[in-house]
C-alpha cells in the first residue's frame, strides 16, 4: 500500500480544514486537546487525523489507532466517517469503541491476570441495579450511604482495596459490596464503575500488558473529552502515562452533561498538565448557518461569558422562521398542530421525516404515547429511539457491530442495484478477518458474493413475515460464520452479551418485516427511513438533523432549567445545537408555565409564535 508523504497530504471528503484545526491535526510530537464549540467539527477532525496518521505511515502497520467516545452513536459514527475516508487496506486498523467497551474488552481478555479476590469469571453478568435492587443490596451490607454515594465512593477507590488507606468505615462497607456483588448470587455482578476499577488495577499492576496496550495503539484519542470521570481519567493515565502514546482528547465543555454521573468538572486542564499537552480551540461551526450560529453564541455566552464567537460555514437553505417557541393553549393543540406541520413539511418535500428530530428532556416513552394518535392520523410515523427492543434499546441496537455487519448484507440482497451497500458490507467482512493481505479482498468479494445469492433466494421465495426473522438472521449468520463474528468484537466475546444482541436484532427485523410488503420497506422500516425520531438530549449528542423541535419548553417539563445550573443549561445548549437549518421548541399552557429567563435570554432572535408553527411559504411560491 502506498503511502503519501505528510506534505502531500490532504483532507479526505471535505475541501479544507481550518487553520487551527490543522495545526492539531499535524501535532504528533505532543498530545493534543481541542477544545471548541458545536458543530466545530472536532469529530471531523479526528476522522481526518486518523486518515493523516495512517495513510502517511506515521501510524505505521500493523500499528492501530484507537478512538474511545462515550456514546455508542458517537463511536459508530466517528468509526463510520473513517471508513468512509479511507481506503479498505488502512481501515483496519482504526478501532473505535465507546469507553465502556473499551474497559470492559481489557477486562474479558486479561482477567486472569487481576489478583484474589478481583477476578471474576467468565460468565459475570453487567448489573445496571434498579433502585429497589440497590435498596437492597444497601439494607443487605449494612450502609448507611445512599446508592448513588456508594457507587461514587467504589469509583473513586482503586483496587486491590488492601493496599489502600481508607477510613476503617468505608474500608468495611467496600469489602460488604464487593463480596455481594461476587458471591450474593449464582453469578458475578459487574457494574461498569466496578469494570473500570478492575481494567485500572489489572493494567497497574501488569507492565507487560501496558507494554502490549501501547505498542498496539501509539495513539489514541478520547472524543467528547468532557464527560470523562475521574476514574475513567486515572484508568486512562495508568495506560497510557508517561509513555509515548500520543493522545489527542477533543470536547466542548459547554456540552458537558453527564456531571451528574461524575464527569471532572476540569478535566481539559488536568489532561493537558498531567499529558502536557498543546492547547488548540477551534473557530468555526460547519453544521449551522448563521442565523442559527447567532442564537446558539446567546446560550453559549451565557454558558461562557468569555467564550469566542463562531465563525458560521453552513449555507441557510430555508425560508421563513429559523427558530421560535411555539406556544398552545392545551396539550391536544399542541400534538395536533404539530402532526399537522410535520406532515406538511414532510409531503412538500422541504425534509425528509428521518432529518427532523422531536427531542425531549425525559421520558420519551410517555411523549410518544401522547404524540402518536395525532402523527398516526397524519401518516406520519413516529420511532421512538429510547424504546426497548428485547434488551436493548432501539438506539443502541441500531449502531451495533452485528447490526452494521448484517443490514448491508441484507441491503445489498434486497437490490442488485445498492452499490453503497454492497461495499459497506464486503468492507465490514474484511475488517473480520482481522489480519490483511492482497487475497482478502478477493476472498471476501467471493465470500459476499455467495451469501447475497442465497439471501437473495430467500427473498425471492418468501414475503416477509414476523416469523421468518430467525431464519433469516441464522441464515446469515452461520453463512459469515458466527465464530468470526464473535471473535472480532471483544463485546461478542461472552454468550450473553452477544445473544442479547442478536435477540434485539431478530427481533427488530421481525418487526418491520410483519408491518411491510416487500424487503425494501422491511428495510427502509428497520433503518427508520421515513420515520420522525423521537429521542432525549442525552442520546443526541453528537448529531445533527436539518430540523430539530424541542418538545416541552415549559416550567413542568423542564423544572431543572435554571439560570445557574450549568448541566442543564449546558442540556440546552446540546438540543439548540443539534440544528443545521432550523430549531423550534414547544411550551404548552396546561402543561407548565413559561420558562420566562430563557425566553429573555433568547430575545427576539427566537420570537414567541401564539398557536403554533406558521406553515412557510417558499419564496419562488412554490
Ligand atoms: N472542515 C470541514 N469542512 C466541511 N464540513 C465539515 C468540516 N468539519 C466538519 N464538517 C461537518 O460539520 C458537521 C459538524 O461536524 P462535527 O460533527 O465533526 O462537529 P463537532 O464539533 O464534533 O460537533 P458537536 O460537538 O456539536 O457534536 C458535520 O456534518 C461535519 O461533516
Amino acid at each position: 500500500m502506498t503511502l503519501v508523504r505528510p506534505q502531500d497530504w490532504r483532507p479526505q471528503g471535505i475541501a479544507s480544514l481550518e487553520d487551527r484545526a490543522w495545526e492539531a491535526l499535524r501535532e504528533t510530537d505532543q498530545c493534543v486537546c481541542v477544545t471548541a464549540g458545536a458543530g466545530s467539527g472536532k469529530t471531523e477532525l479526528l476522522a481526518q487525523k486518523a486518515t493523516y496518521l495512517l495513510q502517511t505511515g506515521i501510524c505505521p502497520a500493523p500499528k492501530k489507532v484507537l478512538a474511545i467516545s462515550f456514546k455508542r452513536d458517537a463511536a459508530a459514527a466517528l468509526s463510520a466517517r473513517v471508513r468512509l475516508r479511507l481506503p479498505r487496506a488502512h481501515s483496519y486498523r482504526f478501532v473505535s469503541m465507546t469507553f465502556d467497551a473499551w474497559t470492559k474488552g481489557l477486562l474479558d481478555q486479561f482477567r486472569r491476570a487481576l489478583p484474589s479476590p478481583y477476578a471474576p469469571d467468565a460468565d459475570y453478568d453487567i448489573s445496571f441495579p434498579t433502585r429497589d435492587i440497590a435498596n437492597a443490596q444497601l439494607a443487605r451490607i449494612g450502609s448507611s450511604l445512599t446508592a448513588k454515594q456508594l457507587e461514587d465512593l467504589v469509583a473513586a477507590t482503586k483496587l486491590p482495596l488492601e493496599g489502600q488507606d481508607l477510613p476503617r468505615g468505608s474500608r468495611a462497607l467496600l469489602e460488604a459490596y464487593w463480596q455481594d456483588q461476587y458471591e450474593g448470587r449464582e453469578t458475578t455482578l459487574l457494574t461498569f464503575t466496578m469494570i473500570n476499577r478492575l481494567a485500572e488495577c489489572m493494567l497497574r499492576q501488569h507492565a507487560g500488558i501496558r507494554a502490549a496496550l501501547r505498542a498496539t495503539y501509539p495513539f489514541v484519542f478520547l472524543d467528547e473529552f468532557q464527560d470523562t470521570t475521574s476514574a475513567q481519567f486515572e484508568l486512562v493515565g495508568t495506560a497510557f502515562c508517561p509513555s509515548t502514546t500520543h493522545i489527542t482528547t477533543v470536547g466542548d465543555d459547554k456540552q458537558r452533561i453527564m456531571g451528574w454521573a461524575g464527569a471532572m468538572p476540569n478535566g481539559f486542564q488536568t489532561f493537558s498538565e498531567a499529558f502536557h499537552a498543546r492547547r488548540v480551540s477551534l473557530l468555526a461551526n460547519w453544521r449551522s448557518h448563521a442565523d442559527l450560529v447567532a442564537i446558539q453564541h446567546l446560550v453559549a455566552a451565557h454558558i461562557d461569558p468569555g467564550v469566542e464567537r463562531a465563525e458560521a460555514k453552513r449555507t441557510r437553505s430555508v425560508d421563513g422562521q429559523v427558530s421560535a417557541i411555539w406556544v398552545f393553549r392545551n396539550r391536544q393543540a399542541e400534538v395536533d398542530r404539530l402532526a399537522s406541520w410535520l406532515a406538511t413539511e414532510i409531503r412538500s418535500g422541504r425534509v425528509e421525516a428521518h432529518d427532523i428530530v422531536l427531542l425531549v428532556r425525559l421520558h420519551a416513552d410517555r411523549v410518544e404515547a401522547e404524540l402518536q394518535p395525532a402523527f398516526e392520523a397524519e401518516g406520519i410515523v413516529l420511532r421512538n429511539l429510547a424504546r426497548s427492543v428485547g434488551e436493548v434499546t432501539l438506539q443502541d441496537l441500531l449502531t451495533e457491530e452485528l447490526t452494521t455487519l448484517l443490514l448491508p448484507l441484507l441491503r445489498a440482497s434486497a437490490s442488485t442495484r445498492a452499490p453503497e451497500a454492497w461495499s459497506t458490507a464486503v468492507e465490514r467482512m474484511t475488517a473480520l478477518r482481522f489480519v490483511h493481505d492482497d487475497d482478502v479482498p478477493r476472498r471476501v468479494m467471493r465470500d459476499v458474493e455467495t451469501l447475497t445469492i442465497s439471501v437473495r433466494r430467500f427473498m425471492a421465495e418468501t414475503s416477509p413475515k414476523e416469523a421468518l426473522a430467525e431464519s433469516l438472521v441464522s441464515l446469515l449468520v452461520e453463512g459469515i460464520g458466527e465464530d468470526l463474528i464473535r471473535q472480532s468484537t471483544s463485546a461478542y466475546q461472552r454468550g450473553a452479551d452477544y445473544g442479547r444482541i442478536r435477540d434485539g436484532f431478530v427481533s427488530l427485523l421481525g418487526e418491520c418485516m410483519s408491518a411491510s410488503r416487500d424487503w425494501q420497506e422491511v428495510l427502509d422500516r428497520f433503518e427508520g427511513k421515513g420515520q420522525v425520531p423521537l429521542m432525549t438530549i442525552h442520546k443526541s449528542k453528537g448529531m445533527e438533523f436539518h430540523t430539530v423541535v424541542f418538545f416541552g419548553l415549559d416550567g413542568q417539563s423542564w423544572w431543572s432549567l435554571k439560570p445557574m445550573n450549568t448541566e442543564e443549561m449546558n442540556s440546552f445548549f446540546v438540543a439548540l445545537t443539534r440544528a443545521e437549518q432550523r430549531a423550534f421548541f414547544t411550551c404548552c399552557a396546561e402543561r407548565g408555565r413559561p420558562i420566562g429567563w430563557v425566553e429573555e435570554l433568547l430575545g427576539d432572535a427566537v420570537p414567541r409564535v401564539i398557536g403554533g408553527p406558521v406553515d412557510t411559504i417558499p419564496r419562488d411560491g412554490a
